[in-house]
């Protein structure tokens, strides 16, 4: 196993699986209880959920989701977080490099959220996100982690007693880098990169690193440096069986689509979730089997919307019941054959997974940057990050899923 790697969040990992398998290896994304042992593929993602729970927990599962991958065969650790470095000032992205830096005995460990491809990028330590600064974009405003200031090392050094240091981009791109590097007097080195070049010069750099942090695109410079190219890959194959398509994320890109898609469409509002029985779920199944083209649920509302649901009935309250209703749905449309299933938002996408009991996905080619086509079975699944994907994103997805 060429790259081992854990991410913080399910899509966020399903963002690398993609980058990595786009770079040419081989790759399986892990997605619930761990096998025994791992397939053969060259890179193994273990889809964490850690962004957002309390620090000893999020330690505690990386590190034996790291031991797992190592008894695998694991040569070298990717631990993926946010590409808007999505934490706290408790963490979690700081705690969980230290303890996997402690017990891979890194001593130097490079921090690379950057994500040219979609707008995240670093200069002079400061994350912007498209021509914004972070605590100027949406980020700032994020629920469970408002990203208030766009240094980096600041927000890192609040989260770890490691030192903190910085690489800048033009010591990156110099040709003594590597030297500059090995020199610096930080454990811990967050690590300007504003396009693809650097991202390749970066994964030059981390090749022989035991550990190396950021977002997914540091694993396909990471895979690139590889040689990854060259390398085998999973014949994709899709299917032309039955769809549904399922939106939890609230994200303005999300109610876009779902604006966009012209296919049958039904809303599951929240008091629908809150009091689901089965006979409601089987009315609902029976409901996406009669469409003729692939129907959409969508639960998806604007911000003042979930915000008033929110304060009525509780926040965790809603999210679970809306995630279990999908998740229920998921597993009665498989029992009826369904077999193509697109899901919108992080959290909506961990669930559905859980409901179709799946435990691990092949990763086939990419519908949209962060998004893959992803097999298991018989089944063929698309799992989109809330602010990923163009308007289009729904019908693109079911193409792809086909095969076409
Ligand atoms: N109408 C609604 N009112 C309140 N909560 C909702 C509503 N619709 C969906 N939700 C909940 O909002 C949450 C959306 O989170 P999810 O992670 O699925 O999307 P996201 O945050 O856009 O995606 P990502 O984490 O990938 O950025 C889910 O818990 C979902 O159940
Ligand atoms: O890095 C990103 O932007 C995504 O993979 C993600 O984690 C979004 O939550």
């Amino acid at each position: 196993m060429l790259i081992g790697a854990i991410g913080d969040d399910f899509t966020g990992s399903a963002d690398l699986a993609n980058m990595i398998a786009q770079a040419g290896l081989a790759t399986r994304l892990y997605a619930g209880p761990l096998p025994a042992s791992a397939t053969d593929e060259a890179a193994a993602i273990v889809a964490l959920k850690t962004r957002s729970v309390p620090v000893a927990e999020a330690v505690a599962a990386s590190r034996a989701a790291v031991d797992w991958l190592l008894k695998q065969g694991a040569e070298r650790i990717l631990f993926k977080y946010c590409s808007t470095f999505d934490s706290t000032p408790e963490g979690n992205i700081g705690p969980v490099a230290e303890a996997l830096a402690d017990d891979l005995g890194a001593d130097r460990v490079l921090f690379v959220p950057s994500f040219p491809t979609t707008g995240r990028t670093v200069y002079q330590g400061h994350l912007f996100v498209g021509d914004r600064l972070l605590s100027e974009s949406p980020l700032a405003q994020h629920p469970l982690t408002p990203m208030t200031d766009p240094d980096l090392r600041r927000w890192l050094a609040r989260q770890t007693s490691q030192t903190v240091g910085h690489l800048p981009l033009a010591v990156l791109r110099a040709e003594n880098a590597a030297a500059a590097l090995a020199e610096a007097d930080a454990r811990f080195i967050i690590a300007d990169a504003i396009d693809d070049g650097d991202i390749d010069r970066l994964g030059r750099l981390v090749l022989d690193a035991r550990l190396v942090t950021g977002g997914s695109a540091i694993g396909s410079g990471l895979a690139r440096a590889l040689g990854a190219e060259g390398m085998a890959r999973g014949r994709w194959t899709g299917v032309d069986g039955r769809a549904v398509l399922m939106a939890g994320s609230c994200s303005a890109a999300t109610l876009g689509q779902i604006a966009a898609y012209d296919g049958p469409q039904r809303r599951l509002s929240v008091i629908e979730a809150l009091s689901a029985d089965d006979t409601f779920i089987e009315t609902l199944a029976a409901w996406v089997l009669q469409q003729d083209r692939p129907p959409l649920i969508a639960a998806s509302s604007p911000a003042d919307e979930v915000t008033a649901a929110q304060e009525t009935y509780g926040r965790e309250r809603v999210a679970t019941a809306i995630e279990n209703t999908f998740a229920r749905l998921a597993a009665a449309l498989r029992q009826h054959g369904v077999l193509r299933f697109v899901v919108a938002g992080g959290e909506t996408s961990g669930a559905v997974a859980t409901g179709l009991g799946i435990t691990s996905f092949e990763v086939g080619p990419q519908i949209a940057p962060g998004v893959p086509a992803l097999t298991a079975g018989p089944l063929r699944v698309a799992l989109k990050s809330g602010n990923f994907g163009g308007r289009d994103f729904f019908h693109r997805a079911l193409e792809v899923l086909e095969g076409r």
